[in-house]
């Protein structure tokens, strides 16, 4: 009698298995040896268990006895059991050639029926959504985990000069997970609207696959994970959590700066999901090189796809964002009013917002109309702290620090190029940010000629528009003195 006639629909006969031996091994050893395997598949007589690494690979020596005696107990005709890694399990190359997600109907003879075909996505093999598994290989439950916030979809995401790449990248890989860019590495300032695209890719997938798996996470989440898993002994289910799903949003990838440990695991679950083709999606809030602290071998892995750069959004976009929430909260915005707040909040959106929604609890609760006068009463002291006084003195402390430089070199008669650019940085920056006359600027870099100060001006301006990483330090800049 075959398996394929005896076995509950939804289990595999490597499951039934399992929960034979599970009575008859004691519970240390069943954790540690037996529950992390996976079925794969069958091939004949011969049925193939995936195994995490060749470590695994005494299993079949250590429990062959007992394995036999269940194969017999469960009626099954398999006359052997092969123990392989993902490395050299047949069925993972086969997967592969079938690609991604793309349905894979195997009517072979001696593949198991279609409801318990897939191989675990333990050890990373499977190419597509299971529902195969009894107790033991109980699966983190990513859909029931609720982590991507409703609003963050690509109809709710307004587009604009600064973000249409960044867009149009997200919905490439929406639309071909792991085959259109791999991972996808997305940038920019705060609250520019990373986590609301990475988001949509998961939204969008899920609409797609809905039985993908798919994990968004932060990466101070990934580790206070780790580290819980550590100390209470946990790191088989952690591994089994994040490397098993078909989907992977990290956020805020710079603050795994200096945590070896993290990094470490996240290597490896990297390569696990990479190399079993399942799509990841990395934010951060600036491009890998320039994460100084992360090791050379992730930082190298992120440029593997695609780097994608949002910049902040323009007045119209701006003013498109406002409109869209209004929209979203069934508010009435008059245009001057969209384009007041739009025009005082410079770039980050989430202050946009913050904007707005104080606009329209402060007019509800007054029981007052959506104005412009009202609005420039309502916002006056939120305006007042965006466009609050900006001093040279602050200018010069942001851009020594950004370049790792002291202030008092800003203002020295030093004119080689790791200073000079600096100094024309903080000039430009003066002239746009304060009040000051050209001969004040010079004068606070260590009096410098009016002329000298025009001069810096005109060039960084120039550079600016064709050099994308100097403009981005400019924002940065703006940003943190804004803040
Ligand atoms: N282009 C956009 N269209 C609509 N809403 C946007 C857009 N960009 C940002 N937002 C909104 O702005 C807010 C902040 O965005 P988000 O949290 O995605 O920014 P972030 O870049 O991830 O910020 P952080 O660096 O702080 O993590 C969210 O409410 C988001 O919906």
């Amino acid at each position: 009698m075959s398996f394929m006639s005896t076995a509950p629909a939804t289990l595999n006969p490597w499951v039934r298995i399992l929960g034979a031996l599970e009575k008859k091994v004691n519970r240390q050893s069943f954790e540690t040896w037996l529950k992390p395997t996976r079925f794969s598949h069958v091939s004949g007589k011969l049925l193939i268990v995936r195994i995490p690494t060749a470590d695994f690979e005494h299993i079949g020596d250590r429990y062959g006895d007992l394995i036999q005696e269940a194969i017999d107990k469960l009626e099954l005709e398999f006359e052997d059991v092969s123990f392989v890694t993902a490395e050299k399990d047949p069925s993972l190359a086969r997967m592969r050639e079938d690609g991604g997600f793309a349905p894979q109907p195997d009517h072979s003879p001696s593949a198991p029926p279609a409801q318990e075909a897939a191989p675990s996505k333990n050890n990373g093999a499977a190419a597509r959504p299971q529902q195969a598994g009894g107790p033991q290989q109980a699966r983190f439950d990513w859909s029931a985990a609720a982590q991507l916030n409703p609003r963050y979809t690509f109809d709710g995401f307004v587009t604009g000069a600064g973000n249409q790449f960044a867009r149009a990248a997200a919905m490439a890989v929406a639309e071909r997970p792991s085959k259109a860019y791999n991972p996808l590495f997305l940038y920019g300032g705060v609250g520019m609207g990373k986590t609301h695209l990475m988001q949509a890719i998961g939204h969008e997938m899920k609409r797609t696959i809905p039985t993908a798996s798919i994990c968004y996470v932060s990466s101070e989440k990934f580790t206070n994970e780790m580290i819980n898993s550590l100390r209470y002994d946990k790191m088989t289910s952690f591994r089994d959590k994040f490397r098993t799903v078909d989907l992977l949003l990290i956020d805020d990838i710079q603050f795994l700066a200096q945590k070896e440990r993290t990094q470490e695991e996240f290597f490896h679950t990297f390569n696990a999901l990479h190399e079993n083709m399942k799509q990841i999606v990395i934010a951060s809030d600036r491009p890998p090189k320039e994460l100084a602290e992360i090791e050379d071998r992730l930082r190298s892995r992120f440029e593997w796809g695609l780097i994608a750069d949002i910049q902040p959004p323009d007045l119209e976009t701006k003013v498109a964002i406002l409109q869209k929430k209004a929209e979203s909260e069934q508010m009435a915005l008059p245009i001057d009013v969209a384009l007041f707040i739009a025009s005082n909040v410079r770039t980050n959106v989430r202050e946009l917002e913050g904007a707005l929604t104080r606009l329209f609890a402060w007019c509800g609760l007054n029981g007052v109309e959506i104005t412009l006068p009202t609005a420039q009463q309502c916002l006056k002291q939120f305006i007042d702290t965006q466009v609050r006084k900006i001093t040279i003195e602050a200018i010069q402390r942001v851009v020594a620090e950004q370049f790792g430089m002291r202030v008092v070199e800003l203002k020295q008669k030093n004119n080689s190029r790791p200073v000079v650019v600096p100094r024309q940085i903080a000039m430009y920056l003066a002239k746009q940010m304060t009040e000051a006359s050209l001969p004040e600027i010079g004068r606070a870099f260590g009096g410098k000629h009016h002329t000298t100060v025009m001069h810096s001006i005109a060039k960084i301006d120039e550079q600016r528009r064709a050099d994308k990483d100097l403009n981005r330090t400019l924002n940065k800049l703006q940003e943190s003195l804004n803040s």
